[in-house]
C-alpha cells in the first residue's frame, strides 16, 4: 500500500493549487491559517510537508517538532520566513516557486515608482475629503531620471525593462551578477554603493534580506544620496533601518519613500513612517494578483507531489536541484554509490577521517556530487545519531570534521564504470570499488585487491591470515547451523600474508555463530554486512 502524506497549507495559497494537492489520492490536506510558533510546534509532528507564504515563520522550534516533516514549501520567492539552517540540519528540504511572481512584484513596483513621482495616493485621499488642491500635488516626471536598483535579480530586471521604457536611465548594483548578464540591457552595471548612491534619483530595493543587506539603507548611506531621492522597498522590510529613513523623509533630504514590506509585519501601530506626508505604503501587495497567486500555488502543488510521491526534487533552496534527465542518467549510479557507502559503514570501525570516492566512467561526464552525496548518504547512516539524507548529509559530514574529496580517473582499469571508496582512519585504510554487472552490484575490490562478489544480501566478510583450511573450518561451522553459502570470493594481498573473503549467505547467522569464527585461529576481523 502506498504511504498516506499529511500536508499542511499554513498561508492562503490559490484555490487551484489546493484543489490540485487535494485531488492527489496520497494526500491528506489540512488549511489551518494565522498559527503562532507554540501553535505550529504542538500540530507539525503530524504532518510530512508545510507550505507556507511570507506569513508564517518555520523557526527552529517548529522544525525540531516536525518529526516526520520532510518539505517546506514556500509558495513564492523570499525564504527569510524559514529557518533553512536548521531545516538542512534535520534533512527538511526547503523549496520555493521563484519566476511566478516575478511580473507582479515588477509592476507593483512600478506603480509605485509612479505614485511616487505623481503623488497619486495623497491626492486621491484628498479628493475624497472634498478638496481641490492642484498646487499641492504637482510631481516629476520620470522620463530622463535615474533610476537606480539594488539587486539586478528576475524582479530587479523586469523593473529594469519597465523603466527603461518610460525613458528613464538605469544604474544597478548587483556583487554577484556578471557583466555579462547586463550587456545589450541599456543597464550600468556599478561596481559599489557608493558609485551608485550619488548618481541616483529614485532607488528601488530588490535584493533578499541577508546578513549583508540587513539594514543596508541606513543614515551613513543615506546621507551619500542626492538631496531629494525617492525610494521604493518591494523587496524585504528589513533592508530599511525605519528610523534613520524616518529622520531623512522628515527633513526632506529624501522626498519621499513607497513601501510595500515590513519588519515585522504588520508593522506595529508607532511604525514611525505611518502618517508622513511623503511616504506611502502597501500592505505587502506586490505578489498578490490573481496570475501569480496561481503560479505560485501550482507551482508549489506539483513541486511537493513530485518530492513526496516521485522523489523528484526541483528549486530546492538547500541542496543543488538536479536536471531530471541527468538524475534519470546518474540514478544507477546514485544506487551503486549508496550501496557502497552502505558496505563500508558495516565494515569501517574507526573514526574515518578523510574519504577518496572516486569516479571511472560515464559519471565522469557529469556533475558526480549527486553520486557523492548518495555514497555519503549510504556511509553515514550507521554514524550518525538522526536519519541521513541526500539534504542533510553534507552538514553531518562537516560536522563530523571529515574531508571528501571526489576523484575523477581517466581509466577504471578492467571495467569501465567504477565508483571506488578509499576511507582513511587513525588506524588503517578502507578501500574498496564497485561496478555494475548487469541490473546487479558487484564488489570488484577489496584493499586494492581484484575480487568478484556480488553486493545484495547478507555478506560474511573475513579477515584472515592467508592459510590453507581456514574458509573450510568457517563453512563447517556455518554448515553445521544449517546457513548456506550462496557465493564466496577471496582478496588476496600480493603479500600474500592476509586475506579478505566474503561469503554471500542465504540467511543471517546468529551471534553465537559468529562467535564461534570469531575464535578461529588466524581469524582477525570477521563483520556480518546486509545491503
Ligand atoms: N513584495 C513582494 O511581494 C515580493 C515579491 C517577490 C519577491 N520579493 C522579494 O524580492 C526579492 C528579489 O526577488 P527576485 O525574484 O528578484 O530574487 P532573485 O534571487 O532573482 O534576485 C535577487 C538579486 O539580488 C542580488 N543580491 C544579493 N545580495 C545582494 C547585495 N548584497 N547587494 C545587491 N544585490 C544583491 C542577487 O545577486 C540577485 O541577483 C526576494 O528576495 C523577495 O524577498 C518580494
Ligand atoms: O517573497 C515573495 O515571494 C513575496 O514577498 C510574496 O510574499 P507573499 O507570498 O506573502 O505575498
Amino acid at each position: 500500500m502506498s504511504n498516506i502524506y499529511h500536508i499542511l497549507i499554513a498561508d492562503q495559497i490559490s484555490k487551484k493549487g489546493i484543489a490540485e494537492l487535494r485531488s492527489v489520492a496520497q494526500f491528506k490536506i489540512d488549511e489551518k491559517y494565522g498559527l503562532k510558533e507554540n501553535e505550529l510546534s504542538q500540530i507539525i509532528a503530524d504532518y510530512d510537508a508545510v507550505i507556507v507564504r511570507s506569513q508564517t515563520k518555520i523557526t527552529r522550534k517548529v522544525i525540531e517538532s516536525g518529526k516526520k516533516l520532510k518539505v517546506i514549501g514556500r509558495a513564492g520567492v523570499g525564504i527569510d520566513n524559514v529557518d533553512v539552517d536548521a531545516a538542512t540540519e534535520h534533512g527538511i528540504v526547503v523549496m520555493n516557486t521563484p519566476g511566478g511572481n516575478t511580473i507582479a512584484t515588477a509592476e507593483h513596483t512600478l506603480s509605485l515608482l509612479l505614485a511616487l513621482a505623481r503623488n497619486v495616493p495623497q491626492a486621491h485621499v484628498s479628493m475624497q475629503l472634498g478638496e481641490w488642491k492642484r498646487k499641492n500635488f504637482e510631481g516629476i516626471e520620470l522620463y530622463g531620471k535615474v533610476l537606480g536598483i539594488l539587486g539586478l535579480g528576475r524582479v530587479g530586471r523586469e523593473v529594469a525593462k519597465r523603466a527603461l521604457a518610460f525613458g528613464m536611465k538605469v544604474k544597478c548594483f548587483d556583487p554577484y551578477l556578471s557583466p555579462t548578464k547586463v550587456k545589450n540591457l541599456q543597464i550600468e552595471l556599478v561596481n559599489s554603493l557608493d558609485e551608485l548612491f550619488p548618481a541616483i534619483d529614485f532607488l528601488s530595493l530588490h535584493a533578499p534580506l541577508t546578513a549583508e543587506t540587513e539594514g543596508i539603507i541606513n543614515k551613513e548611506n543615506l546621507k551619500k544620496c542626492k538631496q531629494g531621492i525617492r525610494i521604493i522597498n518591494c523587496a524585504r522590510g528589513g533592508l530599511i533601518c525605519v528610523a534613520d529613513l524616518a529622520e531623512f523623509l522628515k527633513s526632506g533630504w529624501v522626498a519621499g519613500a513607497a513601501l510595500d514590506v515590513y519588519e515585522p509585519e504588520p508593522p506595529p501601530a508607532d511604525f514611525p513612517l505611518r502618517g508622513l506626508p511623503n511616504v506611502i505604503l502597501t500592505p505587502h501587495l506586490a505578489a498578490s494578483t490573481v496570475e501569480a497567486q496561481e503560479n505560485v500555488g501550482t507551482e508549489i502543488a506539483a513541486m511537493i507531489t513530485d518530492v513526496l510521491c516521485h522523489n523528484i526534487i526541483r528549486n530546492a533552496v538547500n541542496m543543488p536541484s538536479i536536471d531530471p534527465k541527468v538524475l534519470s542518467i546518474l540514478s544507477p549510479y546514485m544506487a551503486l554509490g549508496e550501496k557502497l557507502g552502505i558496505f563500508m559503514s558495516q565494515w569501517i570501525v574507526d573514526r574515518i577521517d578523510t574519504l577518496n570516492i572516486y569516479y571511472s566512467g560515464r559519471a565522469n561526464e557529469y556533475d558526480t556530487s549527486p553520486i557523492t552525496r548518495a555514497v555519503l548518504k549510504g556511509l553515514l547512516r550507521k554514524v550518525a545519531g538522526k536519519e541521513v539524507n541526500e539534504v542533510n548529509v553534507m552538514f553531518l559530514i562537516n560536522t563530523l570534521g571529515i574531508e571528501v574529496q571526489e576523484v575523477k580517473m581517466s581509466s577504471g582499469g578492467e571495467f569501465t564504470e567504477i565508483i571506488g571508496i578509499e576511507a582513511k582512519t587513525d588506524e588503517q585504510t578502507y578501500q574498496a570499488a564497485s561496478t555494475f554487472y548487469g541490473k546487479s552490484h558487484r564488489l570488484v575490490q577489496l584493499n586494492f585487491n581484484p575480487i568478484e562478489a556480488s553486493m545484495e544480501g547478507i555478506l560474511l566478510l573475513l579477515e584472515n591470515k592467508d592459510r590453507p583450511g581456514i574458509v573450510g573450518k568457517v563453512g563447517t561451522i556455518l554448515g553445521e547451523h544449517n546457513i548456506n553459502i550462496a557465493a564466496m570470493s577471496l582478496a588476496r594481498a600480493k603479500a600474500k600474508e592476509k586475506a579478505i573473503s566474503i561469503l554471500n549467505l542465504d540467511n543471517v547467522p546468529p551471534s553465537e555463530v559468529l562467535e564461534q569464527i570469531r575464535k578461529v585461529e588466524d581469524i582477525y576481523n570477521v563483520r556480518l554486512i546486509s545491503v
